[in-house]
Parts: C-alpha cells; structure tokens; sequence
C-alpha cells in the first residue's frame, strides 16, 4: 500500500475552521522546524511520501470576494512548498516529496531546472504533482484576463510535458559529463543537445540548464480526473491522485484510468491509484469517535463553502441551503458546464447521478476531509477500512489528510501505521530513488512518452 500525507504550507488546507482547534498550532506552517521533524516522523511511520498541495491565487468566487477565505484562513496565506523540500529531505532518507506545481502558472524551462535541482538534492526523491489549475485569480496575477478555458489548458498541459520531457531526457547524453582535468572536457559540447522545441504554446530552444539528477524526470503524480483529465494523467502520470465521496464513485475513476492507459500503450498498473482519505485515528473507536465529534465543533461551513466555490468557479453564497447542485448548475452555467476543476463538482453529480446534493449537504460533507472520506476508529478500524477501499475502489494507496494535522498524523503514526505493518501492507522498499522504491526502476518506464526523448 502507497502511503503519502496530503499537507499544504496553509493555515487551513481542507478541513476549514480547524485552525481554531486548541491543538491546532495554525502558524506552525511557517516554521522550517516543524516540517523538518514532522517529515522525520512522517518517515518513521512508513509513508513513502509527504504530498503538497499548492495553488497561486486567493479563493475569490465565494460572495464575489475572497473575504470568507481569507478571514478563515482556508488555503490562505500561503509558503511555496518547493524551498521546504531541501531542509526536509536533509532530515531524511526515504522519504519522498511529492510538490504540485500548475503547468498554467509556470515556465517549462524553470520548472525543469528546479526539480532537476531537488532530484539532486533530494537524492532522487523528488515528485512533481502535476495539475492544470482552476483558479481565475492565479491567472489575473500572472497577467491573463481569465483562466484558459478548462480542454484549452489540458492541450497546453501536453505540450508542456513535451518540453521538459525533452529538457530532462534529452538535453544530456549519459556520458556528457566527462569532468576530465587532463583533456580539459567538462561536459563534451557534441553530447549536450538543445531542447529544440517550437510549438503552438513554447519556445525553448536551449539545453536544459541542469544535469537530470538520479530519477531523471521527477517522479510524476497527477490530479484532475475530468475526463480530459483523466486523459492527459493516462499519458504522463505515474500516480493518479484522486478524490471521492465513496467507492462506488471512485472506482468508475479508477476503472477508467486504468482503461486509458492501456489506450495510451502502457500497462493497466503502470500508474498507482491513491485516494485522499482524512483518518481520525485513536486507541479505541469510542476516544476516536468523540474525537470527532468534539472537531466537529469548530468546522466552519462557510469556508468549505468557499473552497467548493474556488474550485468550480460556482458562487454558491447566492443560494439557500436547501439549494441542490443541480439548481446551482442551471442558474450559473450555460450547458451545465464549468471551466475549473470539473473533479471537485463530478463527485457530487454525475459521478453519483442517484443522489441529489443541496448546498447545505455539501456544506456540512466538505467542512471536515473536503470531498474526500473520512475514516474515525481505532488501528483495526481504520486499517479495515483502507484495505476496503482498495479492494471496492480499485485503489493503491492513499493520500492520508488530517483535520488537525498534529493530532491526527501523531495519532496514524502510533496506531494505524504498527497495525498496517502488522497486515504487512507496509512492506520495507528496496531502491535508491523514489521512483525506484515505488517501481523498481529509477528512470521512467520505456512505455512512458518522456523515454521517447531519452538520448
Ligand atoms: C485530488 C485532486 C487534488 C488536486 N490538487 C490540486 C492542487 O493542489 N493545486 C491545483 O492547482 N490544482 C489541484 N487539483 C486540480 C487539478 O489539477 C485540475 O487542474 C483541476 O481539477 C481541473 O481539471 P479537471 O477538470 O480534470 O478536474 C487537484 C485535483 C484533484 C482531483
């Protein structure tokens, strides 16, 4: 079982209100201290990753302003992940960092420069979770009028990829680097190939400005499972990161992945399917069920309101609770159709076409976990569960969240982690990379697009 901790360096990530919490420190995201012990027991507990979510803009849709947001602290302020992986991995020798980065926001070039950089770093340990964003106002900083519309953002996503594929495979032949004091060679120039690429959305004619590290191509995850989304992630991705209201739903997900990648020409498991999954772990299931209920005192509706608004670019503050989705669709949109993360709202309706969500019940889901399950037990309970969701779900493993993360990822560690361990769904990796560990090979699969460009 793939084992990652969903985190964000935000006061509040998904379960909103939580920072009020007596136990939640909310400004220990910004302390470098804290994530570095925190990945140390991260590892300890056996995850095989620590996964940060990222977005560039404030959740503005709710109300026409980002004032439910920013007063709630949901996913706001914000630390760049990326300049914490260093500090982290030099805490650590296992553990991998999987960091989200929009190919809407960034430059290919760059992009391929800094994780080449922590692949170095990190001593292959590095992942890039790649997304195509839905925030508008992360475009309106970067100078667009608006977001590019949600099919328009998946083509450029694919030449993107193109470009750092060529950047990390194809820059550098394997013996380039000669660093030769008595011929004077430090990399032989007929060995160092331009990226030469020329197309509708880049041009990037240059080497890449780093050596690829030991995995080569970070290791890549992918969340989006539109089914354009889907589409792009079969192509690219080595994970498929998802996110569902119960297994029914996300095993037409995962059905579908697997489907695409045999179309793309690679083998059914040549992606790991994980599931976000918030896990409220104790001792018993009667401490942890309280737990729950006491958290459920300090969830704050409003916000999640206002996180499901920046998502899908749908105001819901406009309508009463009783409200369904269906009547929120009908009013907002044109043809039933968003531009922003279609993964967010298909969970809620077509994804599960029995079943009408209002507004309210949406409220009070996504207040704790977001769209994501919530697990509440002791060791067995919660372990019980996981292996029902691979089994019902057709999933590998999971992205564990928290609602308050010292608490909840503490409390997975000293319970959950000994009885999976137990099961013997914690097997010990062999392999020197992230991607080695997870794979068995360090570089990726001859079946993937980025080995078309390997010189
Ligand atoms: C489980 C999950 C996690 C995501 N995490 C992020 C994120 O951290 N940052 C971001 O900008 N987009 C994130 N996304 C958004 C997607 O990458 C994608 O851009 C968006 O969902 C629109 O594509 P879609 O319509 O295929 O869902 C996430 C999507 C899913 C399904």
């Amino acid at each position: 079982m793939i084992l990652c901790a969903l985190d964000m360096m935000v006061p509040t990530h998904q379960s909103t209100g939580m920072w009020r919490h007596p136990l939640a420190d909310a400004e220990q995201y910004r302390d470098l201290g804290f994530w570095t012990g925190h990945a140390k027991l991260l590892e300890s507990a056996g995850f095989d990753v620590v996964f940060f979510a990222d977005v560039a803009g404030v959740y503005d849709v709710f109300d026409g302003s980002g004032r439910s947001a920013i007063c709630s602290g949901m996913q706001y302020p914000m630390l760049d992940p990326l300049l914490a992986v260093s500090a982290m991995a030099s805490a650590t020798t296992t553990l991998g960092f999987g960091v989200t980065a929009s190919v809407s926001y960034e430059q290919p070039y760059l992009l391929a420069r800094r994780f080449s950089t922590l692949d170095h770093l990190t001593d292959g340990r590095i992942a890039w979770n790649i997304v195509t964003g839905y925030q508008a106002s992360a475009m309106r900083n970067l100078g667009a009028t608006d977001q590019v519309p949600h099919h328009a953002r998946y083509n450029r996503a694919d030449e993107f990829m193109d470009v750092v594929y060529k950047l990390w495979e194809g820059t550098f032949e394997s013996d380039a680097l000669q660093a030769n004091p008595s011929t004077g060679v430090y990399l032989d120039p007929d060995k160092v190939h331009g990226a030469n690429h020329s197309g509708e959305h880049f041009m990037v004619p240059g080497p890449a400005l780093t050596l690829p590290g030991p995995q080569r191509v970070p290791f890549l995850f992918q969340a989006g499972s539109s089914p354009r989304g889907l589409a792009f992630g079969a192509r690219h991705a080595e994970a498929m990161f998802f996110s569902g209201t119960s297994t029914q739903t996300v095993r037409k997900l995962t059905d579908n992945a697997r489907d695409l990648l045999e179309e793309a020409g690679r083998p059914r498991d040549a992606a790991q399917m994980i599931m976000s999954m918030t896990v409220i772990a104790a001792e018993t299931d009667e401490q942890a069920r309280q737990r729950h209920q006491e958290y459920l005192e300090h969830v704050d509706q409003e916000a999640a309101l206002a996180l499901f608004a920046g998502w899908t670019g749908l105001d819901l503050a406009q309508f009463p609770a009783e409200a369904t989705l269906e009547e929120v669709l009908d009013t907002l949109t044109a043809d039933g159709q968003i531009q922003g993360n279609r993964s967010a709202l298909q969970s809620f309706t077509t994804l599960d076409p029995d079943r009408r969500w209002t507004v309210g019940e949406l409220a009070a889901h996504m207040a704790i976990g977001a769209r994501g399950p919530v697990v509440v037990g002791s060791a067995a309970t919660v372990a019980d569960e996981l292996e029902r969701w691979c089994r019902e779900a057709g999933v590998d493993g999971f992205n564990v969240d928290y609602a308050v993360r010292a608490v909840d990822m503490a409390a997975f560690a000293e319970h959950v982690s000994p009885e999976l361990r137990r099961r013997g769904l914690l097997a010990e990796r062999a392999g020197s990379t992230l991607r080695g560990r997870l794979t068995g090979a360090d570089h990726p699969a001859d079946s993937h697009p980025a080995a078309a460009f390997r010189r």
